[in-house]
């Protein structure tokens, strides 16, 4: 398989080299030439399939020949090694659980995959070089990287994350493993963070000193993978008369653009609705076809606080830049901090579920997009556990959440960051450590 730039002035790549540089030289995102759809029946009968099957059948024709079946096959399986429960909350609401991994956000899926294709890449390179990963995160993507990468051989990571702007425990996650993993707390906000790290590509000091890549979902390694899951909610459902209907909870469009990719292989989906929080620059698109990215500002979700996202220009490739079709198949809603909490407190005294305030956006769209579409199945995506933001969620339901003892363990670890302030700090910082 091929990648060509969406900047289109890079030569393509291979998916080797699309995961180990990251982003094109043209500092463009990489799509993949071909989406070739899956054959009808494998959906049609996809409880037969186990996660495992379906993630290798979804991913092995991005990967082509450039890792050997049996090896990605275990990449697969290591990836997958926990659970991805569909929960009923209604007849037709359910939330997909995507938190039951190691860092307990959905990043899990796509960090474990992309620092397994590195690891291969790197036993079989017959001169292998040092990488240094970088991310920049709004929260989450830090904590998943940082675990997935942590102590491989060859592998440096630098996390940039926005000073003062994630909850306590995501910058613990991020801030106390030590060994190959660096935190950079930067001033200014995600948007700034994302900034650097795509700059930092373009600037051949840094890049004649060091091999770079980035472990955002802008990495087609990081990005690919998150479609599985999509199509693990397909094999629970109980009813399947309806048309499904996906909310996902969006910042960077990672996410919801994988979810897409899934839809482009053929999985039978009726509806994608984008829900977000007060960084409305998709539902404002998705209403008058202008696209304005603008400052991002700090809400409860604070993993969704972009302002100007990285996979947006994937999603509308997806769809050939045609607006029209584009807006058969998303929807778009925006919510503001009141309503989330209202909508956490809401889903725990009506149904006793426990959802974080990102999960709480999805169910918001959702439940929009009901009240004009009766008959159809919906799924949220529950993209984060309700305990990393601890405060929010203990406010909002008036009632204490009892931490895992993981967490407790981790709260008491020490921060260790270093403080960033602008490019020329963060370039020094690249070119001395
Ligand atoms: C908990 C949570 N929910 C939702 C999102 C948004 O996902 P995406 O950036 O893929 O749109 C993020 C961060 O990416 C997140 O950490
Ligand atoms: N919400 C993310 C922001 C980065 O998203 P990514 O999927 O592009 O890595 C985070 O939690 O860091």
């Amino acid at each position: 398989m091929k990648y060509y730039s969406l900047q289109h002035n890079a030569p393509k790549a291979s998916f080797k080299e699309a995961v180990i540089r990251g982003i094109a030289p043209d500092k463009g995102l990489y799509f993949p030439e071909n989406i070739a759809p899956l054959e009808p029946v494998f959906f049609k009968n996809i409880k037969d399939y186990s996660n495992e099957e379906i993630a290798y059948r979804t991913i092995s024709q991005f990967v082509g020949d450039e890792i050997d079946p049996t090896s990605l096959q275990q990449i697969v399986q290591e990836t997958l090694s926990f659970d991805f429960p569909l929960v009923n909350i209604t007849e037709n609401i359910s939330t997909l659980e995507l938190f039951h991994g190691p860092t307990m956000a959905f990043k899990d899926v796509g960090a474990r995959f992309m620092a397994r294709c590195l690891g291969y890449f790197a036993e079989t390179s017959s001169k292998p070089q040092d990488v240094t990963v970088l991310v920049a995160t709004s929260g989450d993507t830090g904590g998943a990287v940082a675990n997935g990468f942590l102590g491989v051989e060859g592998v440096k990571v630098v996390i940039l994350y926005p000073s003062g702007k994630v909850s306590d425990i995501q910058e613990k996650q991020l801030t106390t493993l030590g060994q190959n993993i660096t935190a950079l707390e930067v001033n200014g906000t995600f948007d700034d963070c994302q900034a650097m790290v795509k700059t930092a590509f373009l600037d051949d000091e840094i890049t004649s000193r060091r091999q770079l890549t980035s472990a955002n979902s802008i990495n087609v390694a990081r990005w690919l993978p998150q479609s599985f899951y999509f199509i693990f909610a397909l094999k629970q459902l109980e009813e399947i008369s309806k048309p499904l209907v996906f909310s996902v909870p969006s910042g960077n469009f990672g996410n919801i653009c994988a979810g897409m990719m899934a839809y482009k292989l053929g999985m039978p989906v009726h509806q994608f609705i984008a829900s977000v929080n007060q960084n409305d620059v998709v539902p404002r698109y998705m209403e008058n076809g202008e696209y304005l990215p603008k400052p991002s500002i700090a809400t409860i979700s604070n993993a969704m606080d972009v302002g100007d996202p990285s996979n947006f220009v994937r999603i509308r490739e997806l769809f050939d830049n045609d607006f029209d079709s584009l807006s058969k198949l998303l929807t778009s809603y925006s919510f503001n901090d009141t309503v989330t909490r209202n909508a956490i407190k809401t889903l725990y005294d009506s149904y006793k579920y426990i959802a974080d305030p990102h999960g709480a956006v999805g169910y918001l769209g959702l439940v929009e997009y009901l009240k004009k579409n009766k008959s159809v199945q919906g799924v949220f995506l529950e993209t984060a556990h309700p305990i990393k933001f601890l405060d929010v969620v203990e406010k909002a339901i008036a009632s204490e959440v009892t931490l895992p003892e993981s967490i407790s363990e981790l709260i008491q670890k020490k921060k260790e960051s270093i403080l960033i302030k602008n490019y020329q700090e963060f370039k020094t910082y690249m070119m001395d450590s």
